[in-house]
Formats: C-alpha cells, structure tokens, sequence
C-alpha cells in the first residue's frame, strides 16, 4: 500500500481528526490512536486500521511516553485547540526537537493563531466564517449546511491528510518533518476557491439560492417523483440540457431560453409537475444511459445495490457486516486495502504497542499501577 511503513500517532479526537487517521491507515500507515485513561467507551467510529493505546497524558510520565512514541513515528495528528498541546510540555517546538523528522500536523478548527484560536467550535462555526456558509440555501430561508462534511471532512481530514503526505514527500527531500496548522475554516475556504473565482462569471451574482449551481436553475436541482423520491439533474450544456427536454417530453420551443434567469422560477414548476408523473424507477429506465445528467437520489438503503455502485465495488463490508464506502482514490498499482476487522477498545493494544516502541515489562507494569496506561483485555469485552 502507498503508506506502508508510515508511523502515525492520533492523539483522540471528535470527528476530523480520527478521519484524517483513517485515511491514511487505510492506504497502509500504521495508525496508534492515543485514548483517555479515564474512558471506556470511545465515540470514534472512524477507527478502522487503528490500534488503541489508553495513556494519561496529564501525569509526566505519560507526556514522557508519548515524547518516547514521537521520537519513532513519522506523523503526530493532534486535535485539541490551541494552545493545549503547549499546555502538555507536547508543543511542537518541544518534539521536533527530540525527532526532526516528525511531520506535526494540527489539525483544529479556527487554527493555531487569531482571535478563535482558542474558542471552541465545531463544524457549522467554521463554515460560516469561511464565507461558505453564505452561499448555502434557499433563498429567503436560512443558510442550510451540507450534515458536517464541509469542514469537518473535506476541509479538514482530507486536506490534512494532503499537508501530511505532502510532508511526506518533501521529507524524503530535505530529510525534514514540520507543522502542519490546518485550520478547517482555511480548509474549507479553499475548498471554496471555484466559488470566489468565479465570481466574475456572474455565477454568484443573484441572491443565495438563484444561481446557476446553488439551486436557481432548473436544469441544475432535485426534484421529487411520482413515488416521492427524488430525482437529480445536472444538464449544464446546451447538448445536455437538450437531452433532459428529450426525456421529460417537453419542447424547447415551448419553453424560455434556458439561460433566461427570470423565467427560471416558472420553468422550475414546469419540470417539478413533469417528474411527479413518473416513479423514480421510470425516469431512470428513461435517462439511463443517456447525456442528459439526470440520476437518481438514492437513498443509503439502495445505494449499494445501484449497479453502478456494485460493478465498480464502490462500498464494503467489513467483518461485523457494517457497511463503508470503499477508500478512495483508487490507485492502480497500491490500492487501499481497508482492514475488515472490528474497531479497537480502547486501550486494547497499549501493551503490545509500548513493547514495540522499546518498552520492557517491568516498565509497563509500573506505568500501568501508577494509572499512566490502561491496558484492556478485548476477551472481557467481547
Ligand atoms: C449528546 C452528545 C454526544 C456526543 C457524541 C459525539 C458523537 C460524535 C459527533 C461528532 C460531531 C462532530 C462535530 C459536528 C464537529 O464539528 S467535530 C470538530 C470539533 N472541532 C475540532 O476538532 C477543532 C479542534 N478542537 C477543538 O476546538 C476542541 O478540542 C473542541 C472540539 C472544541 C473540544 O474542546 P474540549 O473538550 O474543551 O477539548 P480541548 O480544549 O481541545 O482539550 C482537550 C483536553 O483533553 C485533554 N486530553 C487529551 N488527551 C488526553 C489524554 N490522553 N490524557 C489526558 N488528558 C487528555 C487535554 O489535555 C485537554 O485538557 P484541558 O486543557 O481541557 O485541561
């Protein structure tokens, strides 16, 4: 796998950072997720690939075995806002120093300087001060947000994973790690560069919700079928949206020019009231194969069973029969290859990960009696 030999440490996380960690131990790196001592049950369901050590890292001698820990990995994905990694004595001035090589990614969500840097938020707040926010909606009603997957994920598990494997790469350059300072509300901004450089397009110019691609056009929104599902159309391109008049049976020559944005709202009712006519099933025999970029919503129910979907085996089961999407990209000579195996417990491989990073028994059993670690027999658990 494209990872294979790569040390990661992910000090535990809510959502973006175990992502960011299952990212890349999914393509291969070996990921040891840092738990609490004081917790038993773990809120992180994006543990797939990970070990779990349970280490205090309020007592020195925790900070020391994470310092230990540092010192042989090639990654340390910490999660907490800032300033309390500096708090710890696990500030990155500190540990580059022990191991220069070490790739420090910090990964919160205002970043590591400003005025929020310390705040707390979660991904709604970033979003919306990324400008972003703004854009998202109907018009007339509130900003509506995409679940959390805008900033928490694209902005900041995946684009932390990219500084991390940039790092990577320039590492085997300079021989050198560095910090990563990724802030969501900077992730998901970028993200959003299409929207503010297209700005002179005229895309944006009308209010949320009446663009071209917010929602406003009618050749470019959901509508609902005769079986109360949904229906997804995306014909942009004159050819396209030709095709899509083609399949709801309506002629152009009936209708405004498709680009006549005050005609739009009138045009939209036109098309809702021709896919109330047909169940989603029929618009699909109809559109299928076809440029007119008509889809069905589906639903997380069917979505797996979409030949689409199934031909290109684009979601997995794993052992317990939970179903995943499958890691993406595909990469033709080192693919993924997700484990299948339940997730961990916390604290459920601390002894065997402390005696591969050089620790003896005897030191293990003191750190455990004087509650620095916890280590977890899964049997009892299961
Ligand atoms: C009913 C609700 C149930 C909830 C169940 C949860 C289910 C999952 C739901 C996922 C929702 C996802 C939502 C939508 C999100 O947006 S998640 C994104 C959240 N934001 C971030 O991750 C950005 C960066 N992080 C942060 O800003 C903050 O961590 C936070 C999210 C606001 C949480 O703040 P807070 O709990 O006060 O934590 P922090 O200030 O970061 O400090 C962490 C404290 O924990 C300590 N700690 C950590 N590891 C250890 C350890 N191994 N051993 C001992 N202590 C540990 C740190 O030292 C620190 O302690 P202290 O400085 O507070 O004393």
């Amino acid at each position: 796998m494209a990872l294979a030999g790569v040390r990661v440490l992910e000090l535990a996380g809510l959502a973006p950072a175990p992502f960011c960690g299952m990212i890349l131990a999914d393509f291969g790196a070996k990921v040891i997720r840092v738990d609490k001592t004081n917790t038993t049950y773990s809120t992180d369901t994006m543990a797939r690939g990970k070990r779990s050590i349970a280490l205090n890292l309020k007592s020195p001698e925790g900070v020391g075995v994470l310092k230990t820990l540092c010192k042989q990995s090639d990654v340390l994905i910490e999660p907490f806002r800032h300033g309390v990694m500096e708090g710890l004595g696990l500030g990155p001035e500190v540990i580059l120093k022990e191991n220069p090589q070490l790739v420090y990614a910090r990964l919160t969500g205002f970043g590591q300087s400003g005025k929020y840097a310390k705040s707390a938020g979660h991904d709604i707040n970033y979003i919306s001060i990324s400008g972003l926010l703004s854009r998202l909606g109907k018009n007339n009603e509130n900003p509506a947000f995409p679940l959390n997957l805008l900033a928490d994920f694209a902005g900041g598990s995946y684009i932390c994973a990219l500084g991390i494997v940039m790092s990577l790469f320039e590492r085997t350059r300079s021989g050198k790690g560095q910090v990563i300072d990724s802030s969501m509300v900077e992730g998901a901004a970028y993200l959003g560069s299409f929207v503010w450089k297209s700005q002179s397009l005229g895309l944006w110019s009308r209010p949320r919700g009446e663009n071209l691609l917010d929602g406003g056009a009618p050749f470019y929104t959901t509508y609902m079928t005769a079986d109360g599902k949904y229906m997804a159309v995306g014909a942009l391109e004159p050819q396209f949206y030709k095709e899509l008049l083609k399949g709801l049976d309506l002629e152009s020559s009936d209708l405004p020019n498709q680009m006549s944005f005050s005609d739009w709202p009138e045009m939209k009712k036109q098309f809702a009231e021709k896919f109330l006519e047909k169940t989603q099933e029929q618009w699909c025999q109809i559109f299928d194969g076809t440029d007119a970029c008509v889809t069905p919503v589906l639903s997380f129910d069917n979505v797996t069973m979409h030949e689409h979907n199934r031909q290109r085996g684009s979601f997995l089961w794993d052992d317990e029969g939970e179903v995943s999407p499958r890691p993406a990209p595909l990469l033709s000579r080192t693919p993924a290859a997700p484990s299948s195996s339940r997730d961990p417990f916390i604290g459920e491989h601390t002894y065997e990960v402390l005696t591969e990073y050089g620790f003896n028994v005897k030191e293990i059993s003191a750190l455990q009696s004087s509650g620095v670690i916890t280590c977890n027999n899964p049997k009892s658990q299961l």
